[in-house]
């Protein structure tokens, strides 16, 4: 049996994690369209065995862009472009379950888990953006629950598409004439409350079968969905404690759904500042930290609790007693880690910003390699953690001393891999190839 080994994602924001990356003298302010950047940042990351890089997404534009680099290109057509420069990286975009519609959403997904040669993932959102509904003609954007309602009935529909052509359906026998066998590929006849979809999928099924499942959610809603359905789940969390516990609940829970939990693979986002020293690391830090805009960051900040704190002293303690605990504004995940950090620390204005400035709520860490190591494997050791989102507070810089500094460490403690084994995402991940649920059904197109 393999030792238990480590999946490292690149998580790739275009001048970094840091909101004031951009205006960091090292970063790569002005190449945030130039898709060889990304090639490059891809295959850097392909050269140190990462499983995977991932884009976030939303379908509406961040209303503090004024003070960030906050804009956003579709993941999928960047990562097209990036798969053709890559040959064993992962692939993994943002798509709403609540902005796009299954069978759209499942060719471009397919598409690329062909293009790449099985490499795609998809990370699963139900998109917390409020302002999204605007541009999609909804009076309103619908409520969290009703939001995982579509988003189960969605996952259904496509993976059923996915599934629609069983895998030997393609005959492509010139001699015969006969390219597919009907028998095999099936309608899914789909007739539901958010979703009517006849199928099949008008494309064969692809190398991983369907992408891998991805998802971010930290609701009780969002919890039961990554349980049931993801193969990777992306998550925030600020100490060891609180990790421990949503990595227990989320793998309880898949066995409760009869999954394997080894097919579950959780990965909290970190994002390092380091340099050889801690002394250094700290400076490193408060560099970034200098070029904060307090009006960016206060944007932030209502975006997560839902309070306006612009006229308020920034040097002046958090005023706590504003906080209704009892709605849970914003995104609820992150509302409860920006009053669990009040409540701990009792910070200032302008210390709580710059505790989220690294990363949204991400763990931000600074210190020397052997340090980040060190902690990487605390998590890994004691069920925090099966792997990382590596978030960098500044891009290219700050993952190629993550690379270059930490990856050997963790390599030489054998924690992480110093080849691929495999060629796709899953089996990067160690992650079984699905069975078509048509497997063997009779239903085909006539
Ligand atoms: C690493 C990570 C990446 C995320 N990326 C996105 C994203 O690109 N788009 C999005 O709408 N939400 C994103 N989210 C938010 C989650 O989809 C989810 O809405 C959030 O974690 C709150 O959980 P809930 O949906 O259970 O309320 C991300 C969350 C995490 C932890």
């Amino acid at each position: 049996m393999s030792k238990r080994q480590l999946s490292l994602n690149l998580f790739i924001y275009p001048g970094g994690h840091h909101e004031a990356a951009w205006r960091y003298q090292g970063s790569a302010a002005d190449r945030i369209l130039d898709v060889s950047y990304y090639q490059e940042l891809a295959q850097r990351a392909e050269a140190q065995k990462f499983d995977a890089i991932f884009f976030a997404d939303g379908p509406a534009l961040a209303d503090n862009v004024r003070y960030a680099q906050r804009f956003r290109f579709e993941p999928i057509t960047w990562l097209a472009a990036i798969a053709v420069a890559t040959k064993r990286i992962g692939l993994i975009a943002t798509a709403s379950t609540t902005y796009t519609e299954p069978y759209n959403l499942a060719r471009l997904f397919a598409s690329l888990d062909h293009l790449s040669g099985g490499r795609a993932g998809w990370n699963i959102v139900t998109t917390s953006t409020a302002q999204a509904a605007q541009n999609f003609g909804l009076p309103e954007h619908p409520p969290h629950h009703e939001r995982y309602e579509r988003a189960r009935e969605y996952i259904d529909v496509i993976t059923r598409l996915w599934d629609s052509w069983e895998d030997d359906a393609v005959v492509n026998d010139p001699a015969s004439g006969i390219f597919a066998d009907t028998g095999k590929i099936h309608p899914i006849d789909h007739v539901g409350k958010h979703f009517r979809v006849r199928g099949p999928l008008n494309i064969s099924r692809t190398p991983q079968g369907r992408p891998v499942y991805v998802q971010a959610g930290s609701s009780d809603d969002g919890r039961a969905f990554a349980a049931r359905y993801a193969e990777a789940i992306f998550t925030a969390h600020q100490t060891l404690a609180s990790a421990q516990e949503f990595y227990a609940d989320i793998k309880r829970q898949a066995r409760a759904f009869d999954r394997s939990p080894d097919q579950v693979r959780i990965l909290p986002g970190i994002s390092p500042f380091i340099a050889s020293t801690q002394a250094e690391a700290d400076l490193l830090q408060d560099e970034f930290n200098e070029l904060i805009q307090p009006e960016y960051s206060l944007t932030q900040l209502r975006q997560m609790i839902g309070l306006d704190l612009s006229g308020f002293d920034l040097d002046g303690p958090f005023p706590r007693h504003l906080i209704d605990t009892g709605s849970a504004r914003g995104v609820a995940s992150r509302f409860k880690l920006v009053v669990d950090i009040v409540d701990r620390e009792q910070p200032t204005i302008r210390q709580l910003v710059q505790r989220l400035a690294g990363a949204r709520g991400h763990w931000v860490i600074a210190g020397p390699p052997e340090k980040i190591a060190d902690n990487i494997q605390t998590w890994f050791d004691n069920g925090a953690a099966d792997g990382f989102n590596v978030m960098p507070p500044w891009l290219p810089g700050g993952f190629d001393i993550f690379a270059e500094q930490v990856v050997p460490i963790l390599r030489k403690r054998g924690l992480f891999r110093g080849e691929y084994s495999g060629t796709t995402l899953r089996d990067h991940f160690g992650l079984s190839r699905p069975q078509s649920v048509f497997s063997g059904s009779i239903k085909a197109i006539a």
